[in-house]
């Protein structure tokens, strides 16, 4: 059943360290842990002394784990069992190594590990521990240690054949007997001891066991390889041991030792055992299922299914409901199957229903699951995740301005977020590669296998209270399969959700402050940068410029948003052009502090209006402050034209909302001293002049439709 048996995988680790390539196959390593449930994994070297050639042996391929469970109660007689048979058949003179696998790491090769041994001068060497188990009442019994770990540890050891096969020879025990109790028996028993000639690795030179010792070994970056260092004793062990519920350590570390991630070569793992999508024929296509989940009023969620689109996902904006979780099922007949491209997507804005979907469609290989505030900026997002091959992957984003991601790095020992010491540098991306993570949430792929094999559809979603990203990965972790969060390319970011208030027709304008990217996206006009680096476009006349500002959208929103306040008035004395006036010229207008926009607008104004400004008028430093700022509605039969003024500004922003020829006729602005106009703005782009004595202008006459313009007099 288990093709890929973790003491091949070892093998290939192994053999590399004592050749000229040297290269550790981690992802086999990590995909040996997926396939490898509920078996016993011991491994066993065989070493001819001197000479770097070893063999190997998987004990327990195949059979039926009834060693027991390791985290609640003593057991691993089936080990002892299974070491007992095989050393029946093997050679005098030989040297072997007898380890856990599915749980260990090497950090170094045999010749050390030899060496080492040999120098202790005793014939088998235990790994140590420093918790006592199964029996702390033989605690007096150990012999003491000047310094080092006083207890045995079983799930690593090392001796000569002679030596081991006296020591498991008076072993009758059961498959669910405690193995490590029986080694103590004989090692706390002076003459057994003796005879058999057993010492424990007091001080991690061999071997490292992580329970009880975590806060002793850190990874050590040497020269394009990685150890663990026992910082307490000053060693280096060759094998790195996560046992008991030290999984998740274990899985850090590999990240790394020995050469999985390094300064020097980055990730090497990470392009190895992939699956690669691209000359695949049609009846090999992949089949998924998208889960959208929305638990929340969020911004940008029309961008959001205009966005999947792109990525090679249809849209389906009618299905854009906002479900709360006990609406999940409604949805279930009537999930829309859309075809696109060769791939069959089924979009519903739910998780349950297309993990489910997943699990009993025989076609599905991967569930794809996204929650509606997750900004996937990659068009291959999909397609990368799929090539990274592995059980459960996401693609590393990350919240804007902060160090919030989808992933944790650690666990706290209460099963929240932990920072791990790596954590900062993978979101900030000075670490790139392939992590294997405790945690995901907001977007994960999930093979369908993975699914079908290792999680019931309550595993999936619940655990007691937990939410539901939570839940997923506590069951997920707890079956052994690993989760990994990819920075190896950029995907995109997480939407901030808070303070999004629904009480706007289109509430996305008002988010310029909680999520400025998504909004500058939206809102400002796609050359707005590109100008910013060139010459500004100067007009006909003196001292006037535009340039793109607002995108169609944003148009369309303000425009939209006034006419959904709808109190367009004429002004009065609130609305004099001319500060102290003696020229009042009050236009059909809505301000922009009628509909609770002044701060956005400022804010708009100062981060793309000042800039322009600054470049325009040399020497000039605005604070982009204004008096006024509002929409101006021109109508034949309204507000025509606006006869000529001075504004009480120090310079004016015009933003044309909408377009000459197609939503009206006539409009433009007009100056007076130098007789020429700009009567043709391009919606979305501002025009800009001097407010006072100079620029004198005048709105002339529109002639059909409706003309809108934003208006702004920034002073100073
Ligand atoms: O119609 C125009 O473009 C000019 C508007 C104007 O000058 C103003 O509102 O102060
Ligand atoms: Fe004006």
């Amino acid at each position: 059943m288990l093709l890929s048996w973790p003491g091949y995988r070892f093998l290939l680790t192994w053999q590399p360290l004592i050749s000229t390539s040297d290269k550790y196959q981690s992802l086999d390593w990590k995909q040996a842990f997926l396939e490898t449930v509920l078996t016993i994994c011991s491994l066993l070297w065989r070493m001819w002394l001197q000479l770097f050639y070893l063999s190997w042996k998987v004990l327990g391929n195949g059979d039926t784990w009834n060693g027991g469970d390791y985290m609640t109660a003593p057991g691993g007689g089936q080990k002892v069992n299974l070491l007992k048979a095989a050393l029946q058949n093997m050679e005098e003179d030989k040297v072997v190594l007898f380890i856990d696998s599915y749980d260990v790491v090497f950090a170094s090769g045999p010749k050390e590990l030899l060496k080492k041994f040999q120098q202790t001068n005793h014939k088998v060497v235990f790994s140590a521990e420093t918790l006592i188990w199964p029996d702390r009442h033989l605690e007096d019994k150990y012999p003491h240690v000047r310094e080092g770990k006083r207890f045995l540890g079983s799930g690593g050891f090392i001796g000569y054949v002679p030596n081991l096969k006296e020591m498991v020879s008076d072993w009758s025990g059961k498959d669910n007997d405690s193995d490590q109790l029986f080694f103590t028996k004989i090692y706390i028993n002076p003459e057994k001891r003796k005879s058999i000639n057993i010492t424990l690795d007091n001080k991690c030179r061999m071997f490292q066991n992580l329970y009880g010792s975590l806060d002793e070994v850190v990874l050590k970056f040497e020269d394009g390889r990685v150890r663990a260092r026992n910082v307490l004793y000053d060693t280096l062990p060759v094998i790195v041991h996560g046992n008991g519920p030290t999984k998740l350590q274990i899985n850090y570390l590999g990240n790394y030792i020995p050469k999985v991630w390094t300064f020097e070569t980055g990730c090497s793992g990470c392009l190895e055992d992939l699956r690669p999508l691209s000359g695949l024929k049609e009846s090999e296509y992949h089949w998924w299922f998208i889960g959208i989940f929305i638990q929340q009023p969020t911004p940008f969620v029309s961008v959001f299914f205009e966005r999947l689109h792109k990525t090679g996902i249809p849209p389906k904006p009618t299905q854009t409901l906002h479900l709360q979780p006990g609406e999940r099922n409604k949805l279930y007949n009537g999930v829309p199957i859309v075809k696109f491209g060769l791939k069959r997507v089924y979009c519903v804005p739910c998780i349950f229903v297309p993990s489910e979907m997943c699990r009993q469609d025989k076609d599905c290989e991967y569930f794809f699951s996204v929650d509606i505030e997750v900004v996937l900026k990659n068009k291959d997002t999909l397609k990368i995740l799929i090539e990274q091959n592995e059980p459960v992957i996401a693609p590393m984003i990350t919240r804007e301005g902060r160090l919030w991601t989808n992933f944790w790095g650690a666990l706290s020992a209460d099963g929240y977020y932990a920072r791990s010491e790596d954590y900062v540098d993978i979101v900030q991306r000075r670490r790139v590669g392939v992590w294997n993570v405790p945690y995901l949430t907001k977007v994960y792929m999930v093979k369908a296998s993975v699914l079908r094999e290792e999680l019931s559809a309550n595993d999936l979603f619940s655990f007691g209270n937990m939410d539901m990203d939570m839940a997923f990965c506590h069951n997920v972790r707890n079956k052994g399969v690993f989760m990994y969060v990819t920075n190896m390319h950029t995907f995109g970011r997480l939407l901030s959700t808070e303070n999004y208030q629904m009480t706007h027709l289109h509430n996305d304008l008002w988010q310029i402050f909680e999520n400025p990217m998504d909004w500058e996206e939206r809102y400002i006009h796609e050359n707005y940068t590109k100008i910013m680096r060139d010459k500004l476009i100067e007009t006909p006349c003196p001292d006037v410029y535009w340039f793109p500002i607002l995108s169609v959208t944003g148009c369309d929103h303000i425009v939209e948003e006034m006419e959904n306040f709808g109190q367009w008035s004429g002004g009065g004395n609130t609305d004099t052009r001319i500060q102290g006036g003696y020229e009042n010229v009050p236009t059909i207008d809505i301000h922009m502090t009628q509909i609770n926009y002044q701060k956005e607008w400022h804010k708009i104004l100062l981060d793309y209006v000042a800039p322009i400004t600054e470049k325009m008028y040399p020497g000039y430093y605005t604070k982009a402050q204004f008096e006024l700022a509002f929409v101006v509605r021109y109508k034949p039969d309204e507000q025509p034209l606006l006869r000529p003024h001075h504004d009480a500004s120090t310079f004016t922003v015009n933003i044309a909302l909408n377009q000459k020829q197609i939503d009206y006729q006539g409009g433009g602005c007009r100056f007076l001293r130098y007789n020429c106009s700009v009567e043709a703005p391009r919606k979305g782009w501002a025009l800009m002049h001097p407010g006072r004595l100079t620029h004198y202008h005048e709105g002339l006459r529109v002639t059909a439709g409706t003309r809108y313009i934003a208006v702004s007099f920034v002073d100073p």
